[in-house]
């Protein structure tokens, strides 16, 4: 492969539609190797905007603002980062001769619960939740009868749990209705999914090109209110759920075909593995490769892209926890422990410009063996002032 220096026209240019903390470390591996960055988000001040060559602010659900700023800056491949763009704007520029990871079909069945469920459980026959779609109270209230109860109610597009509830009683089911509109995407429908009472839940992430699939060592992870604050690598899983959890990943990364990385979710119970659902991109849980792995799921989501060898080494496990602002600020301060520049540990401060009670902010990597680095994660993430 040849390589440019950036900013001369035959460089490879590499667009991040969405610019939070995954598309930040996407943008510093792509700089690793001479290639132009461009990052594009609704706000200013990204994360990737602190890092990338050019950035710009667009309303990304605006099909003709964002087909705009593809044309105007022509990159070699669109990388969607968020769920909630304009899947018009990506179909044409992919029409166009534009090259979108992995594919404007994989990115439009992922950004809806609906699109991707339907594809996983009735094209590719995999376990899922019993699920309903629903539009209306009366449609909710019946698919909770059919389901039952506990059941879990999304809007049809969100991220980090937003606009999710677990329904615990019937009485739940009006809040639920008010709550998911507090999705980032669109709450017009929602999903009603069975509660599974998993043993533990995984993301594989699986990094795929024409030539070949490689899968990291499964991480496991917590997650609260529907976002994860806790991750770890390897989970300690038998290696024949471990080997089920592996082909349900080639068969969906298979269906939906393209370059990149991919997060897939599944939730184990027993000898049973569920698919959940799966990021077209880099996964918020599997920041902990970053320290874990020779190339971190953003090293090998741009590998992929390029088309380059997806092989690496697995250094040793590890732990991820997030730190989210306790405070409003229009400029944030964090005040973070000694601890977290001991010898195994990192942090990542994202540089978001404001910070909102809850938003993820910061996260706090140790390597270390899995239960002291999970400790020592959490320690150093709740010992942050901000
Ligand atoms: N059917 C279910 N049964 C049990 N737990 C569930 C179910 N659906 C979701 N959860 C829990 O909620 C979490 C978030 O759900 P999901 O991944 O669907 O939401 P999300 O908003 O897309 O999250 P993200 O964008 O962070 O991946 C899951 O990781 C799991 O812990
Ligand atoms: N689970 C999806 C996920 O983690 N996405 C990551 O969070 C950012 C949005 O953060 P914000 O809401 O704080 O702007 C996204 O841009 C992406 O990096
Ligand atoms: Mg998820």
């Amino acid at each position: 492969m040849l390589f440019t220096s950036p900013l001369k026209s035959s460089s490879i240019r590499i667009m991040l539609l969405g610019s939070g903390e995954l598309g930040k470390e996407v943008v510093m591996e792509a700089a690793r190797l001479g290639i132009e960055t461009i990052a594009v988000d609704s706000y200013p001040n990204a994360p990737a905007h602190l890092v990338a060559n050019v950035t710009h602010v667009v309303n990304m659900k605006d099909r003709d603002a964002l087909l705009e700023v593809i044309r105007r800056e022509k990159p070699s491949f669109i990388l969607p980062e968020i769920e909630a763009l304009s899947i018009e704007a990506l179909e044409d520029a992919e029409k166009e001769g534009f090259h979108v990871i992995p594919n404007a079909e994989a990115v439009k069945k992922t950004m809806n619960r609906k699109n991707i469920r339907e594809f996983a459980a009735k094209e590719l026959g995999l376990l899922t939740s019993a699920y309903r779609f629903v539009k209306s109270f009366g449609e909710l209230q019946a698919a909770a009868g059919e389901i039952g109860i506990p059941c879990v109610v999304k809007p049809v597009m969100s991220s980090s749990g937003h606009g999710q509830s677990i329904i615990r009683s019937e009485a739940e089911l009006v809040r639920a209705l008010e709550h998911a509109k507090e999705a980032r995407g669109d709450a017009s429908e929602l999903i009603v999914e069975e509660f599974i009472p998993f043993d533990y839940e995984i993301t594989l992430l699986t990094a795929r090109t024409e030539k070949e699939t490689v899968f990291c060592e499964p991480i496991g992870h917590h997650q609260e209110d529907g976002d994860y604050v806790l991750s770890w690598q390897p989970m300690d899983m038998p290696e024949n759920v471990l080997e089920k959890a592996r082909m349900m990943a080639r068969t969906i990364t298979d269906g939906l075909g393209g370059r990149g990385i991919f997060g897939v979710e599944c939730f184990i119970k027993g000898e049973d593995v569920y698919f959940s659902e799966v990021s077209p991109r880099p996964h918020d849980t599997g920041m902990v490769t970053l320290i874990t792995q020779s190339q971190s799921e953003f090293s090998l989501h741009v590998r992929a892209v390029l088309g380059l060898p997806l092989d690496f080494v697995f250094y040793g496990p590890g732990a991820s926890a997030a730190f989210k602002s306790s405070s409003e600020a229009s400029v944030p301060v964090l005040d973070v422990p000694d601890g977290a520049f001991d010898k195994n540990a990192f942090i990542r401060i994202f540089g978001k410009p404001v910070s909102h009670v809850g938003r993820r902010m910061a996260v706090a990597l140790v390597f270390d063996e899995v239960e002291k680095a999970k400790a020592k994660a959490q320690e150093i993430a709740a010992s942050i002032k901000g």
